[in-house]
């Protein structure tokens, strides 16, 4: 009998959107294997989502081949809240899709919105969530099936302290047990030092960034930085950077190794017309999380 392929691999995969569209993606090489946690960084609009949605399976490649079908969770940059579900009754339906029976996937949709906090939302319908409950009830679909692959988009976003606690600990979890696990987080100190791998999402390639990933390669420096409203990041500062996210118009707050600041500010004070550098400060002084944007 042929061997279950639990790894996901990709390669020379390249993905445009439209047959004249630029490629976001292009001869991208990568393998998932089970246990791992992977990291995937890169500027805004560098074509991380589109990473995440074609390793879930959700996306197909323009070009190129992806093998493997490890069973996969994914939770979205933007979960639709409006189903006409409660919480509970939602994540009791997609347990029974995922195969639990009705009393076990009721009981494993009550433990999970337990262990995110949202235990007394249980019986809410899903429109009427605030966004940060309707995060966690996205959180909780994902981790629900013990999936062999979880693929995280921005999924700490909109969490408050406790809950985005709670999410690092279930990837632990997951990968202790033997699951896979992708993400992307504007916060360069997510799961630091825990990643196997951390790549860089540039010029549509994808870069390993280090052997160890996480903050191995040594310090953060976070940069906030002001440019023209809608244009995106110099391309040599976006390079530089291995976090990037436009907080509001025109303002950037950017994580670069404090190794490469230099190079950073070098790009964007050198850009025409020039950037203005609002603040420059080691990751760990800021503030607890910026997980919740301002
Ligand atoms: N469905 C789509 N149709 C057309 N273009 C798309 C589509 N999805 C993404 N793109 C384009 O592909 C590029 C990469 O987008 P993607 O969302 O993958 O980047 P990202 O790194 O996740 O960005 P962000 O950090 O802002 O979430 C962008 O230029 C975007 O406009």
């Amino acid at each position: 009998m042929a061997p279950v392929h639990r790894d996901l691999r990709l390669t020379a995969v390249g993905r445009r959107y439209g047959i004249r569209g630029p490629w976001v993606l292009r001869g991208v090489d990568l393998t998932v294997a089970p246990g791992t946690l992977t990291r995937i960084e890169g500027a805004n609009g560098s074509g991380k989502s589109t990473l995440l949605r074609l390793l879930a399976r959700l996306d197909a490649p323009t070009e190129g081949r992806i093998t493997g079908r490890p069973r996969t969770a994914y939770v979205p940059e933007r979960f639709p809240s409006a189903l006409p579900f409660t919480a509970a009754g939602y994540l009791t339906h997609l347990g029974t899709v995922h195969g639990l029976g009705r009393t076990a996937a009721a009981r494993a949709a009550h433990t999970w919105l337990e262990r995110f906090g949202a235990g007394a939302y249980a019986t809410t319908p899903m429109a009427r969530l605030s966004k940060g409950s309707s995060q966690k009830v996205a959180v909780a679909q994902a981790l629900l099936g013990d999936p062999e692959l979880l693929v995280l988009d921005e999924a700490w976003t909109g969490l408050d302290a406790a809950a985005r606690a709670e999410l690092e600990r279930a990837v632990a979890e997951r990968t202790a047990a033997g699951g896979a696990v992708v993400f992307v987080d504007h916060d360069p100190r997510r799961l630091a030092g825990a990643p196997d791998a951390t790549y860089t999402v540039t010029d549509g390639a994808l870069r390993r960034r280090s052997e160890r990933g996480g903050t191995a390669d040594g310090p953060v420096t976070l940069v906030v930085a002001h440019g023209p409203a809608g244009v995106p990041l110099p391309p040599d500062a976006a390079r530089a950077v291995v976090s990037a996210e436009e907080t509001s118009p025109g303002r950037h707050r950017l994580a670069v190794l404090a190794s490469h600041s230099d190079v950073l500010l070098r790009a964007l004070l050198t850009a025409r017309p020039p950037w203005h550098v609002v603040r420059v400060e080691p990751a760990g002084a800021s503030p607890p999380d910026p997980g919740s944007r301002p």
